[in-house]
Parts: structure tokens; sequence; C-alpha cells
């Protein structure tokens, strides 16, 4: 069932079965399928495409957890901020050079770039800086719920971590372990995190209208995701298109 047409008044809430299933029913627009993936997947990318994606996911990278301290801004209940917080610290690190961005510079190095130039954002491109800029935003209007239920896409990637990494591992077999780290690191949590956050969700959208608008988050969130690769896409094309 599609919940993003709203329901007429009176509609009466979804049993948790239902709201799941709206919620599960966005899943064939998550990006594991985009074309990027797709020919990232298949090895077909060259070093300057692999370089381009990984300075461009980076500040996807960096913006999580502005966008993880902007739910925690807004949430009045303690007990979900307490749930939430060690997403801040799983990003950022206990320390500095210990968290998930770190090890994603590690990878952007271990493509080739320096870690100077993935922090200058200079190849970070204006419609990747914008839909990531929108996600932040969000969660920062949003009410927490919200912006909770957004971050769900996150329920339809342990597959595509699992199936990226092997794909990695077998045709850019050039690509370091440490590079690999963030990948074999964010398996390793993303199952229980996922599932914890729509247990959340489910919780805390007790009105057709939290769930409508849960849903709506998800399907906002899976559409920052496609611009993201949109964007890569499109600027890959011309960098293969080089003579
Ligand atoms: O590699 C991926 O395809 C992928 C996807 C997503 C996602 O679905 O948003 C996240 C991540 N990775 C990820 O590493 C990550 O830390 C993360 C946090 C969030 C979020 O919305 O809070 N999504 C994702």
């Amino acid at each position: 069932m599609s919940l993003l047409t709203a329901a007429p008044e009176g509609a009466p809430v979804l049993g948790d079965a239902e709201f799941r299933a709206a919620l599960y029913a966005l899943e064939p627009r998550y990006w594991d399928g985009h074309p990027f993936h797709t020919r990232l997947h298949a090895g077909l990318l060259g070093k300057d495409e692999l370089r381009l994606w990984a300075a461009n996911r980076w500040y996807y990278q960096r913006c999580i957890p502005q966008k993880d301290a902007a739910i925690l801004a807004n949430c009045p209940l303690p007990e979900v901020r307490r749930q939430w917080l060690p997403r801040i610290v799983y990003h950022d690190g206990a320390d500095a050079g210990a968290g998930g961005a770190e090890k994603w510079l590690r990878l952007a190095e271990a493509v080739g770039l320096s870690r100077a130039e993935v922090l200058s954002e200079e190849h970070v491109l204006p419609g990747v800086r914008f839909a990531v800029d929108a996600y932040v935003t969000f969660a920062r209007q949003r009410p927490w719920l919200e912006s909770v239920a957004s971050g769900l896409t996150e329920l339809f990637s342990p597959g595509l971590l699992r199936h990226r990494l092997g794909r990695m591992r077998e045709h850019y077999p050039w690509i370091s372990e440490e590079g690999l780290a963030y990948f074999t690191a964010r398996i390793d949590v993303v199952d229980a995190e996922g599932a914890a956050t729509l247990d959340l969700v489910v919780r805390h959208a007790t009105t057709r209208a939290d769930q409508e608008a849960c849903v709506a988050a998800l399907s906002f969130k899976c559409d920052v995701l496609q611009a993201v690769l949109d964007t890569v896409d499109h600027r890959a094309t011309s960098l293969r298109a080089r003579p």
C-alpha cells in the first residue's frame, strides 16, 4: 500500500505490520540499483570515476553527524536522544581518527585522493551539495520523528553494502583492505541499527498523519540519494568522454 497520497480525513491508524509494509514499499526507490552503482559493482569504473564518487560521498558522510545532531536538538525525549547519540560518536569517533568519517577518508586515500583535497571539498559537485544540504535542512526543520524516519534508507542498505564490498574486492583488488574498512565496519552495525530505528518509528508514529509523514520523509530521502548519484553519474559520463 502507498501512503504517499494523504488518506481521507478519519482514515484509521495503520497496524504495525501495515505501516512497516508501507515503509518497505519504498525499497524499489532505493539507490542500490542506480546505474552508477551498477557500473561500480560491475568493475566498470575508472580510477577518476572512483575518485569522483569517493570525494562526493565524503560530503554525505561528513554531514550525517550534523543531521543527527539536529535530530537530537529537536527531540524532547531523553530515551530517544540516548538511543540516537551513539550515531554521532560512530561517525565522528570517540577520539580524532577513530570514527566512520575517518574510515571514509582512508577509502578516499586508497583510491588515490589526498586527504587535503577531500577535506577541501574541491571535487564536491553543486548538485551533491544541494541534495545533502537538503537532508540536513530537513532534519533541522521537521519534527524529530520524520527526520528519524528519513534515515530508514538504512533498512534497505545491508544487502547493498555486502554486495558492494564483495564486488569491490573482486574488481578493484588494488584498493587495500584498510581502504575498505568503512564498509566492513558498517556491515557489522547496520542490521541492528536499522531494526532499532524502525521499531522507534513504529512506536512513536501513533496517528495516521504521523505515519504518512514518516513515509513521505523516507520518500524524500530516497530522492536525496538518487540526486547524489545522478549528479556523480552525470559528471562521470563526461570524464569517460574525455579524450
Ligand atoms: O553505502 C551506502 O549505500 C549507504 C547508504 C546509506 C543510506 O541508505 O542512507 C547510509 C550509509 N551508506 C552509511 O554509511 C551511513 O553511515 C548512513 C547514515 C545514514 C543516515 O541517513 O543517517 N544513511 C547511511
